[in-house]
């Protein structure tokens, strides 16, 4: 469906737009539960005044990100003009990245969703965009909603598929709740990542499942000393671990020392979910005695205002 929009955006038009890394899953909450973390990618994007596309990346992973048609930030801006029905004018994309690409900390996720938000700024007054518009969009280019979810709106974010399209419940997390991400150098790619997965599971993993997620939520939102129980997973991370050995081992370890520890979304990184900050020192002690040369750890605020687009005057676009 599109919004059979009409009108153009006017050369000189510019917007910021700044967006979080997210990890999902969270161990059991395969493809549904989400969060948004305090790392961010941000874009300035500027009408030209004719037609052409410029894009300039700075930041990490710079080298890898495409200055063509392919960029994953224009496919999505891309998409959302051709739903709002609308050409997409010459434009002038700066990014400046922070979030690491095919770790598991929603890159690709961040990406989309700074497509979309910078749509939705460009074409303000002509064809308005609404929260659940925007995440529709993202989730048709992603595939599935558990990192546009936190990337849009922020916070803790179950996700979930309704005939009518993505879904989300954005909920408020206890602030005892204290997230690591422990980065390695090493990369995974989510289709890589995907293909490991069995089409289906048994009925009493899926029963495992159902427990721990439901769980999860208490901890995340009430009772944080439950997260090392409520983190258990039998649907995605024993089916990937081949592919990453080391971050299985270390995950091992540090749930070993009872620090509720998973996979952040397809890996390779890790996520330790501390009930207080001193169990996540905790973890970056063990992650630095045990590998400390390739895992970088981040020590992370969860982040509750989500993706943002504010206008933006052009004589600061660079
Ligand atoms: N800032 C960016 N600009 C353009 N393309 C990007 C950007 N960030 C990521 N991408 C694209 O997304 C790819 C990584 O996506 P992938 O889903 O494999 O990993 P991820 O999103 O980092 O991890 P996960 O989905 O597990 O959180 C990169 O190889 C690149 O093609
Ligand atoms: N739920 C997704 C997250 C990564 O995009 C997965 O684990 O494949």
């Amino acid at each position: 469906m599109t919004a059979a929009g009409s009108g153009s955006v006017p050369a000189g038009r510019a917007v910021h737009v700044k967006v979080p890394a997210s990890t999902a899953n969270l161990g059991p909450g395969f493809d549904t539960l989400g969060l948004a973390l305090s790392l961010y990618n941000e874009l300035d994007v500027e009408v030209l005044n004719g037609p052409g596309l410029e894009i300039s990346v700075e930041g990490v992973g710079a080298d890898d990100v495409p200055r063509d048609e392919s960029n994953l930030i224009w496919r999505s801006l891309a998409h959302t003009f051709a739903w709002a029905g609308v050409g997409v004018p010459g434009l002038r994309i700066a990014a400046r990245d922070a979030i690491p690409h095919g770790r598991g900390m929603g890159s690709s996720g961040a990406a989309i969703v700074a497509g979309v938000m910078a749509a939705k700024g460009l074409l303000e007054g002509i064809v308005e965009i609404e929260a659940g518009r925007a995440l529709a969009l993202a989730t048709e280019l992603e595939g599935h909603p558990d990192n546009v979810a936190p990337a849009l709106f922020g916070s803790l974010t179950i996700a979930w598929m309704a005939p009518e399209g993505p879904q989300h419940k954005r909920l408020m997390v206890h602030r005892g709740v204290s997230p690591l991400v422990a980065v390695p150098t090493a990369t995974m790619s989510t289709a890589l990542a995907r293909s490991l997965q069995p089409t289906s599971v048994p009925h009493e993993d899926a029963i495992f499942n159902v427990s721990r997620s439901a769980l999860l939520i208490a901890a995340l939102i009430q009772s944080p000393e439950l997260l090392l129980a409520a983190t258990e997973d039998k649907l995605h991370q024993s089916y990937r671990a081949s592919a990453m050995p080391e971050t299985d081992r270390l995950i091992r370890m540090l749930r070993g020392h009872g620090l509720a520890a998973v996979v952040s979304g397809a890996g390779p990184a890790i996520l330790v979910l501390g009930s207080d900050p001193a169990q996540r020192l905790e973890a970056q002690r063990l992650i630095a005695a045990e590998a400390a040369s390739v895992w970088e750890c981040l020590l992370l605020a969860v982040d509750f205002r989500g993706a943002t687009v504010v206008p933006h005057s052009i004589d600061a676009v660079a």
